[in-house]
């Protein structure tokens, strides 16, 4: 059995993501390590972020993106609240969590961290164990002492009590790890195998699930940073939480998901409401998606102000602030094709302003908000509704 390392509590990582090395440290430099299973090859970065380092099992047009995305000199934006506004902490039936120290509001970011890992996507799906296994392990061993102990005590879920687990070997606990704890990024620009990975975040792993989460998180593909943002008041001692799943799935289809993936059974407010209460929710999560039908479509009839705020009101209803960005986005359309300029111009600031939580700055559609903002009445969808 492996010896597990103790848990690393939250310490904020250096603020750079990409090439400037702190004083002191390695440079940001991709090495190959000779280690290669089929197309996907170990390179490791020690001067990554800071020093703090990063690996990553990929092909070598992957990696071509990779050294070109951290020459350019505006991916390295990143930023982190030091200290924390929040602490690891037990949660009962759920391992270790995120607990807020804090009052925050709605827009207050939370963290951005550079991934640790990143694995390109048919590495893990494609290949056959025996190829995989003595790559994981080396790719693992190349992480600079403390993100490999980072990396090694997140949680995974055939292990909720930690120490307890015993693991046949360290592949298997790495594998372990990936399958709980990792998010899809893609580095974009088709051709071969494509850009798609799975990237690991240790500090960001301890966010817990919530089908009404209070956090939201998005990946940039040119910084691969993991951003959080918070999407509704918090109080001092609230657990900070993202969802894993879609929040507009009835409870039955997320409580399956979550078992199927992630081996717990979902206990969060809105899975614990009684049946009258939750049958009320799949329902407006219904109306929801009929609703957001009608608006996508310019020949629907019946689309006017009130079915619009109808609308936002579900969601407010529902809690759903972490998923507002489209439904804000209809509306702010919708309320353009109908010839109302001010509330038009409302939305699409609203709507603006959560798609940069969301998706993140770079997301078409928070260019294309900011657009209608500025003049609803010079925009293409001007009375769109009201000229057919
Ligand atoms: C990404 S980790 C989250 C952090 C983890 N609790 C820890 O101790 O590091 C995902 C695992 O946490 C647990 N978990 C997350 N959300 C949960 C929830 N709402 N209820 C119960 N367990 C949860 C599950 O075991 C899941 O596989």
């Amino acid at each position: 059995a492996l010896s597990l390392p103790n848990l690393c509590l939250w310490r904020p990582p250096p603020p750079q993501l990409g090439n400037q090395a702190a004083s002191g440290q390695p440079p940001s430099r991709w090495d190959s390590t000779g280690r290669c299973a089929d197309h996907f090859c170990i390179y490791a970065n020690h001067g990554f972020a800071g020093g703090r380092g990063m690996v990553t099992i990929t092909t070598n047009s992957n990696l071509k993106r990779l050294k070109k995305m951290f020459d350019d000199p505006n991916a390295h934006g990143s930023s982190l609240t030091a200290p924390p506004p929040f602490h690891l902490a037990e949660i009962k039936g759920k391992g270790l969590g995120l607990v807020a120290n804090t009052t925050l509001r709605r827009g207050d970011r939370l963290m951005q961290v550079p991934p640790a890992v990143l694995i390109h996507r048919s590495f893990l799906e494609e290949l056959p164990a025996h190829a995989q296994i003595p790559l994981l392990e080396a790719a693992v061993t190349q992480l600079p002492a403390p993100l490999q102990q980072a990396f090694l005590s997140q949680m995974s879920h055939s292990d909720p009590n930690h120490e307890q687990h015993e693991y046949h070997s360290l592949a298997h606990k790495i594998s372990a790890i990936l399958a709980t704890n990792s998010f899809q990024l893609d580095l974009g620009g088709g051709g071969g195998l494509g850009g798609q990975h799975y990237a690991n975040y240790p500090h960001a792993s301890r966010f817990n699930h919530d089908c009404r989460p209070n956090v939201v998180f998005h990946l940039d593909p040119r910084t691969l940073a993991h951003t959080t943002t918070v999407v509704r008041d918090v109080q001092p001692g609230e657990e900070l939480a993202i969802s894993y799943l879609d929040s507009l799935e009835p409870r039955a289809a997320r409580q399956a998901r979550a078992q199927q993936v992630w081996g717990f059974k979902c206990s969060c407010a809105q899975c614990m409401l009684g049946e009258k209460e939750a049958a009320k929710s799949d329902r407006r999560v219904q109306e929801i998606l009929q609703i957001e039908r009608k608006l996508e479509d310019i020949s629907s009839k019946g689309v006017n102000g009130e079915l619009l705020e109808r609308l936002v009101r579900l969601y407010q209803e529902e809690s759903l602030d972490a998923k507002v960005a489209g439904a804000y986005t209809l509306v702010a359309l919708n309320y353009n094709m109908l010839g109302d300029a001010k509330k038009a111009g409302k939305y699409a600031k609203l709507a603006h302003e959560a798609v940069v939580m969301e998706r993140g700055e770079t997301a078409g559609d928070a260019e294309a908000m900011r657009v209608l903002a500025e003049n609803p009445k010079g925009h293409f969808t001007w009375r769109r509704r009201l000229q057919r």
